[in-house]
């Protein structure tokens, strides 16, 4: 039998990287797209990929790199995992953040129209469009986008809508709750947590210098979300999904949580520092994983407890 092709759009990310070993590991020939360099230290190159998949250079943005990657290799699926992504650095690099996902989403929205594409197209959503979150949020919450990243992935949400609704095109975005792994850079606050009470417990670092910890958040194991976002560009419903674990946990139970395991007082080492607080932030997040269980199957396995442990370990 034939074996299956992909191509990931941002493929050196945590979760590009992620969903290139998943889909060699099923046997795909997977391409993978990168905008810039390629260093050393990259996510290909821990989890031992870089010489399995074809890696091509080029921006989302950019019509003619995304017509020919989809015209030369005919992917069973695109997966659009680029773009930037934190919403710390939106706030400093508004037009850069809102031109990556919103330019780059309509690029790859608009090319697969004009080809007239027929395979899936994955877009990576954020729980972020949504705002404070009361409950627990399903696909149908209200949106209160308070960010510049916020907007832009509530937009790129909107636009595979009108394209899959209007255009008929096999798009579908996996709006995605905080999911987490050691494939991510300290400007992430949990890698930035593991790393640091690591150093602490080494005599290397004195402090944990933190920003708001009161918030709450629903936090998920990077991999196991890979599964999802598969399950659902696989899927004959063509539809938008919400990927989360249903339970929510704030940053001071993570941190006290994160110090116990290494016998250390979270109180002795953290400090909270004003300065790292967001102009603005969700205080609290939690999405409903009832619909994407009921429709797809699919549930978190890996508990918060579970997460910590395996970035402690890893
Ligand atoms: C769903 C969503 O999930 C992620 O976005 P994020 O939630 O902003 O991730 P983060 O790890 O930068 O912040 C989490 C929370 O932690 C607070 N916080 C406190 N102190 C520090 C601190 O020192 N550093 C950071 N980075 N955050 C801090 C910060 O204010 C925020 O409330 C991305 O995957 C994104 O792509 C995405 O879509």
């Amino acid at each position: 039998m034939k074996s299956k092709t992909a191509v990931v759009l941002g493929c050196k990310g945590q979760d590009g990287s992620l969903m290139c070993r998943s889909l060699l590991e099923k046997n795909y020939k997977v391409i993978g797209l990168i905008r810039g360099e390629l260093k050393d230290e990259s996510n290909l190159h821990k989890l031992d990929i870089k010489n399995k998949i074809k890696i091509e250079t080029g921006d989302i943005k950019d019509f003619q790199i995304i017509s020919n990657l989809i015209e030369k290799y005919q992917p069973d699926c695109v997966y659009n995992l680029a773009a930037q992504s934190s919403v710390g650095q939106s706030f400093q690099n508004p037009k850069e953040t809102i031109d990556s996902i919103v330019n780059g989403t309509m690029n790859i929205l608009n090319v697969c129209k004009i080809i007239n594409y027929t395979g899936r197209i994955f877009f990576a959503g954020s729980s972020e469009m949504f705002g404070n979150i009361e409950s627990k949020a399903n696909i149908d919450h209200p949106q209160q986008p308070n960010s510049p990243y916020a907007i832009a992935k509530q937009t790129s949400f909107n636009l595979v809508k009108m394209y899959r609704e209007i255009y008929a095109l096999k798009c579908t975005t996996g709006i995605l709750f905080n999911h987490e792994s050691n494939l991510r850079p300290e400007t992430f606050v949990t890698q930035k947590i593991i790393k640091t009470a690591q150093e602490i417990k080494k005599y290397k670092k004195k402090k944990l210098i933190i920003g708001n910890i009161d918030i709450i958040r629903d936090w998920g194991w990077a991999p196991e979300y890979i599964n999802a976002i598969q399950l659902i560009s696989n899927s004959n419903l063509i539809k938008d999904h919400i990927v989360c674990t249903g339970k929510a946990t704030s940053l001071k139970t993570f941190i006290q949580k994160v110090f116990a395991k290494l016998d250390l007082d979270w109180e002795e080492f953290t400090v909270v520092n004003k300065n790292l607080f967001r102009a603005s932030d969700i205080k609290r997040s939690c999405g409903d994983p009832t619909p994407l269980f009921e429709e797809l199957g699919w549930k978190s396995k890996v508990n918060f407890d579970s997460v910590i442990e395996r970035m402690l370990n890893q």
